[in-house]
């Protein structure tokens, strides 16, 4: 279990980044959903041990972030930024991870190495310097070298940024196949990366905890304020952008998916309609701003 205890994080030149969090976080796949600049990453560089929290505390299976080396020894970790000596092949990288984590055993070290360039469908490339990689393939050595040592606690930053969709399926499922017994806290602003396989997710927004449960929760909040309606075209260009999920142009106009407390006057044929887990994030995205879609 993660527990997170009135954390928060002021940058010296920036504001505040996370702002009295209060998280616990449960074995499984935890999803941190947050749009841009919301502390996602600042949360996890903290529970990574690379940057202090300002003030506040945290806990790794019952370890204090403030004992460092073994919350190292504890976690792996794939930054949102992920940086590889470009000269080093996919193993030599590897090689020098497993060593750094402590995994003195050379023929297990090759074992786990070989097994983990499969499972993220790297073997062709492994021998190849990592500057003829592309980026996908670089962020695919990112999750290996995370995943190297069967860590207790995986912290993974953005994984699927830049991953293909098939890549980015096989990716799901190596995670929920590495969770069991495991925490694997992973961010992202993509609702479809935590849709099939996260038990529970934290969502955050302007350093915040706007949500802490299952997805069910996430998507409840969208309940009766999505609406679909048929709009002109000089409707459609007086909404607030901010409001529109999606749309569709029909013979009688602009079908759309509007997130909003009241259909708009004047629209169509507006039907309430049962949300989707991303209608339910962007209604509590939405939530605190200005209701109603409509701008006169
Ligand atoms: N090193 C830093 N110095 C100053 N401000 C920072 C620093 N790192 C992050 N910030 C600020 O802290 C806030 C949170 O940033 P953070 O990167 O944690 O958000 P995020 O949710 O990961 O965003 P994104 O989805 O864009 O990666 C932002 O306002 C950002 O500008």
């Amino acid at each position: 279990m993660i527990h997170i205890d009135h954390l928060s994080k002021k940058y010296t030149r920036g504001g505040l980044a996370l702002d009295d969090v209060t998280l616990t976080l449960n074995e499984g796949m935890v999803g941190l959903l947050g749009p841009n600049g919301a502390g996602k990453s600042s949360l996890m560089r903290i529970l990574a041990t690379l940057t202090p929290p300002t003030s506040g505390e945290a806990t790794l299976f019952g370890v204090s972030l403030r004992q460092a080396e073994e919350i190292r020894r504890m976690i792996g970790y794939l930054p949102q930024q992920f940086q590889v000596y470009p000269q080093l092949t996919g193993v030599e990288y590897l090689d020098y991870v497993a060593v750094m984590k402590g995994m003195t055993d050379k023929k297990k070290r090759k074992a786990e190495i070989e097994a983990l360039l499969e499972q993220v469908n790297l073997q062709d490339k492994a021998r190849k310097r990592v500057q003829t990689y592309s980026g996908g393939m670089k962020r695919r050595l990112g999750i290996a070298q995370a995943l190297l040592g069967s860590p207790q606690v995986l912290i993974v930053d953005e994984p699927t940024a830049g991953l293909d969709p098939e890549e980015r399926v096989r990716f799901r499922n190596l995670l929920t196949r590495f969770s069991l017994g495991r925490i694997v806290l992973l961010s992202t602003h993509i609702v479809a990366d935590i849709e099939s396989n996260c038990r529970q997710i934290a969502v955050l927004d302007k350093g915040k905890v706007k949500l802490s449960g299952d997805l069910s929760e996430l998507q409840e909040f969208g309940q009766g304020k999505v609406w679909e309606v048929r709009l002109s075209e000089s409707q459609f260009a007086r909404l607030d952008p901010m409001s529109v999920v999606s749309t569709r142009p029909t013979e009688g106009g602009l079908l759309c998916r509007i997130i909003g407390e009241v259909p708009l006057e004047g629209a169509q044929e507006a039907t309430l309609v049962p949300p989707t887990l991303e209608d339910g994030y962007l209604a509590l995205l939405r939530k605190g701003q200005t209701e109603g879609a409509t701008r006169g």
